[in-house]
């Protein structure tokens, strides 16, 4: 669905690489990139959409080279939920919020309603389609960016930082609308510091360390590998450390797990 071929990017001539030598190809499983700050996951993220562009390397979406497309060609295939909401919205209600990409698109009025309410109504904000976004709460705010993107039904939905400023009712919509989206057979991924939540929502999981690929495979095994995550500064989630600590076999990813493995 993706191929990343030796990628490499600087902000400047000057500058040593922000990322060196990217070689990745993306499925349709559920993927998180980890790392600590500065490793190159957010820059890593705008050059596949297209926001920076890369002199050396290349990245195809299906049979695009991201670097022939223009934004807009691009918003057709790739959605990108900003970290902090407040860069992203800034309609007067919320249905225009979740309708503004769908219009810019040049979709007709009726279909774009019609696809910004169902979205709305997955995030759980239909009741409040009137109201001026800037009366949501954060995580309500987070939730609106998050319809909007999901409205423009592109096959690539990727989160940065999704569960900042969300209770435990909020990770569970995020964590339903990724479900929702991976069996539309979309590929969800994330850019996030929230260890459990990667544990708990996402199949392949990519560590990123300065600038290069430091680990790459099923979440369950890449979290087993603490020596080689510590040269990353990454911690494994708390469950899975507990785990560890008590000396059981297999590496664990959620409490449900470990109550499991403790109860045999
Ligand atoms: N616009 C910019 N101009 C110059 N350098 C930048 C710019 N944006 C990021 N950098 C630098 O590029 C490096 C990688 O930053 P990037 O934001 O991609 O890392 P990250 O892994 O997403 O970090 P975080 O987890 O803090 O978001 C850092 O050293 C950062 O200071």
């Amino acid at each position: 669905m993706i191929k990343v071929s030796d990628l490499s990017f600087s902000y400047s001539e000057k500058a040593p690489p922000v990322l060196a030598d990217i070689n990745l190809e993306f499925d349709h499983r559920t993927t998180a990139i980890i790392g600590q700050n500065g490793a190159g996951k957010t820059t890593f993220v705008k050059l596949l959409k297209g926001l920076l562009k890369a002199k050396n390397g290349g990245i195809l979406i299906g049979d695009y080279d991201v670097k022939m497309k223009t934004a807009a060609e691009l918003a057709r295939k790739i959605g990108l939920v900003f970290q902090n909401p407040n860069d992203q919205i800034f309609k007067r209600t919320v249905l225009d919020e979740a309708m503004f990409g769908l219009l810019n698109i040049k979709m007709g009025k009726y279909t774009a309603e019609k696809l910004a309410v169902e979205a709305l109504k997955m995030v759980g904000l239909d009741d409040k389609m009137a109201m001026n976004p800037h009366d949501l709460s954060l995580s309500e705010k987070k939730l609106l960016c998050i319809a909007s993107v999901v409205a423009m039904d592109t096959d690539i939905v990727i989160f940065d930082e999704p569960t900042i400023a969300q209770d435990q009712a909020g990770k569970e919509t995020i964590s339903k609308i990724i479900r929702e989206l991976k069996k539309k057979n979309k590929l969800v991924m994330t850019i996030i510091h929230d260890m459990d939540f990667v544990a708990e929502n996402f199949e392949r999981t990519i560590v990123f360390n300065k600038g290069k690929v430091l680990l790459d495979g099923k979440t369950r095994e890449v979290f087993s590998q603490k020596e080689v995550l510590k040269e990353a500064n990454v911690e494994p989630p708390g469950v899975t450390q507990l785990g560890d600590r008590l000396g059981l076999k297999k590496t664990i990813l959620t409490v449900e797990e470990f109550l499991q493995e403790c109860a045999k």
